[in-house]
């Protein structure tokens, strides 16, 4: 499958009302410690607005809510996975993400088939401490060469400008959270994305 190259990561459907009408056409909604209803709501508040725009919505972590709420697409690291219900998930005809750190757990993605493969963090990122410092841009080119036509999605301390190297390493998508989130102009920021995935 073919997905836009920009995928920015937000926290909130709100975020996500405000992105779309960018432009923006893969979105992710990453929400962490929130109860069961609130996620429900806002998890469902995403689901409509991303069909209003045609765009698609990948839901992390949280696969039978997405499940329970016809969502498309979800996203599942190493850990989720350890927990999830594959063929449920499957069955339900959702799509399915997945993150990889290294060659274990790359094996262990492509026994799911999934739907994309996302390598990180290429560079450090400051969104969450994490075992891997950085990746590097090379990274992208080996695991492209693994997996073939499936997408693969670059992500950790991407800027736009970091993008154009990850794109031309082999990534086929661009993730980022922070450099949108804490940026003081994040439209303005969404939009100079939209144009380096053009
Ligand atoms: C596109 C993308 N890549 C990687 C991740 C990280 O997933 P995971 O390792 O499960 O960590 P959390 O995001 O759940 O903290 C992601 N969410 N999206
Ligand atoms: C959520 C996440 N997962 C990663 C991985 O490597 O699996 S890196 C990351 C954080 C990405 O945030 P930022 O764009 O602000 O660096
Ligand atoms: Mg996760």
């Amino acid at each position: 499958m073919t997905l836009p190259r920009f995928y920015p990561i937000f926290d909130s459907a709100d975020w996500i009302a405000r992105a779309l009408p960018l432009g923006v056409r893969l979105v992710q909604l990453r929400i962490k410690d929130r109860p069961h209803d609130a996620l429900q709501t806002e998890i469902a508040r995403a689901r409509d607005l991303c069909r209003h725009y045609g765009a698609i919505l990948v839901v992390n972590d949280h696969w039978r809510l997405a499940m329970d709420l016809g969502c498309g697409f979800v996203h599942l690291g190493q850990e989720d996975l350890d927990h999830a219900d594959l063929p449920a998930i499957r069955a339900a005809g959702l799509r399915l993400g997945i993150s990889t750190h290294d060659e274990a757990e790359l094996d262990r993605a492509l026994a799911c088939r999934p739907d994309y493969v996302a390598l990180g963090p290429v560079w450090p990122t400051i969104l969450k401490p994490m075992k891997w410092h950085q990746q590097g841009v090379e990274k992208l080119t080996g695991w492209k060469a693994r997996i073939g036509d499936i997408p693969l999605c670059a992500i950790g301390g991407l800027t736009p400008e970091r993008a154009r190297l990850a794109l031309a390493a082999g990534a086929d998508v661009a993730a980022a959270v922070t450099d949108i989130t804490l940026n003081p102009d994040p439209s303005a920021r969404i939009r100079e994305w939209l144009e380096v995935a053009a």
